[in-house]
């Protein structure tokens, strides 16, 4: 495990109380808003800022612990850091900084030069000076050294932070890679929810200086206390699914999960394979019988487990399913006008389109879903079996 307990007073006003465990094996996200304290965190654990007080220990070494007077220096952690820009050496070929990293390396090699240089696909810079690559490429590289270094922990600063949308489409299949070809467990600091949902096991979500809830990334991003963090509409459930079909002349794929199966726009990942689904609670709407003359694609049976006042118009809505449970944000008139309550059997209906779902071990959509133009008129056709009203040809 890691085991970080922590706290401390800056004299900018600043408090950091943090105490949370990860496992000391896949990607752990450092999640919250500019401000959180999320670097410090992680350059606590680098050993560039000291707490006040506390304890970190990852698995059985003990980078610090105050009281006993532990305080493992910065290259004896054996931690890999990559930071927001790449911060190569300017003046040494990719080949020369990549080299570096593996100069810097005081334990055997596990981690081989050749194959970091094909998981990050790097072999054609090699040559390359850093003034000559992409953003997107620079930060190859910078990991690539980062690795190199034969780590125990990777430290990972909101590695995407400096790149446009493009660039960082492009290198996430590299992330996802190292995630899961390397047995380097990872601390990624992000604001992102998008990186967080394609990339973390884990998630430690941060709040002024403290942490709201530690834990899998499916729990974590449903809890009401991760408001303030995600916002009232970005709140909602995450599922763990696979690959069931796909029905490509409708650009639909059908993913199952332990409480039965939704339809979502087209995944781009083979039967079998494992997808993310992700339904925020705004798009989750409640029938109290089951409904049959609705455009809503996915509808699931179960009853309510909790009704929770929000602020404004907003009821938040747990409902339980045979394993799982679904959130669903409906207005205090909704709930009225039903009159809602807790143990009542419903039926929670979610548009396939708004099913945002990605897979955690290769890239899957990386736009948000474009509705169908008019272009995709043939298709929408074969679904009715017959001509589109007028009007929407
Ligand atoms: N060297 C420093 N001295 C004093 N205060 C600092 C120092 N570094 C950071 N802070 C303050 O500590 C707080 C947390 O900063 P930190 O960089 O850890 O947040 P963050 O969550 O990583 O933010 P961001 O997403 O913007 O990088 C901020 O209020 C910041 O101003």
């Amino acid at each position: 495990m890691i085991e970080i307990d922590v706290s401390l007073a800056r004299n900018t006003g600043f408090t950091l109380t943090a105490q949370f465990t990860a496992p000391q094996s896949g990607v752990t996200a450092l999640f919250g808003r500019s401000g959180s304290g999320k670097t410090t965190i992680i350059q606590m654990v680098a050993g560039s800022v000291r707490p006040d007080q506390g304890q970190i220990r990852v698995g059985d070494e003990v980078f610090l612990d105050m009281a006993k007077g532990i305080d493992l220096p910065i290259e004896k952690r054996r931690v890999g850091y990559v930071f927001q820009d790449a911060r190569l050496f300017p003046h040494l070929s990719v080949d020369n900084n990549l080299r570096y990293g593996q100069r810097r390396a005081r334990h055997a090699h596990s981690i081989g030069f050749e194959a970091v240089v094909d998981m990050l696909g790097i072999g054609h810079l090699l040559k390359r000076r850093p003034h000559t690559l992409s953003g997107g490429e620079r930060q190859r590289v910078a990991i690539g050294r980062a690795l190199l270094a034969q780590p125990r922990l990777l430290l990972m600063d909101e590695p995407l932070a400096s790149l446009d949308e493009q660039r960082k489409l492009e290198i996430l299949p590299y992330l996802e890679r190292l995630r899961d070809d390397l047995k380097v467990p990872i601390l990624y600091v992000s604001h992102s929810i998008d990186e967080v949902l394609r990339l973390a096991d884990t998630v430690a979500a941060l709040q002024d200086g403290t942490v709201l809830a530690c834990g899998p990334l499916a729990d974590v991003l449903s809890r009401p206390e991760l408001l303030p963090v995600l916002g009232r509409f970005d709140l909602g459930t995450i599922f763990d699914c696979v690959v069931k079909s796909h029905d490509a002349d409708l650009s639909l794929s059908t993913i199952t999960f332990a409480d039965g199966e939704l339809r979502v726009p087209l995944v781009d990942r083979p039967v079998g394979a494992p997808v993310r689904a992700r339904i925020r609670s705004r798009d989750v709407s409640l029938s109290l019988s089951r409904p049959i003359d609705v455009s809503v694609t996915n509808r699931l049976a179960g009853t309510i487990g909790s009704l929770r006042r929000e602020g404004g118009p907003y009821v938040n809505v747990e409902v339980k399913l045979a394993n799982g449970k679904l959130q669903s944000l409906v207005t205090l008139e909704s709930v009225d006008r039903l009159a809602l309550e807790e143990g009542m059997p419903v039926w929670a209906m979610i548009k396939a389109v708004a099913v945002d779902s990605r897979s955690p071990t290769f890239p899957v959509q990386n736009e948000p879903f474009n509705p169908p133009s008019h272009s995709a008129g043939p298709n929408l056709r074969l679904v009715a079996g017959r001509s589109l009203p007028p009007g929407l040809e």
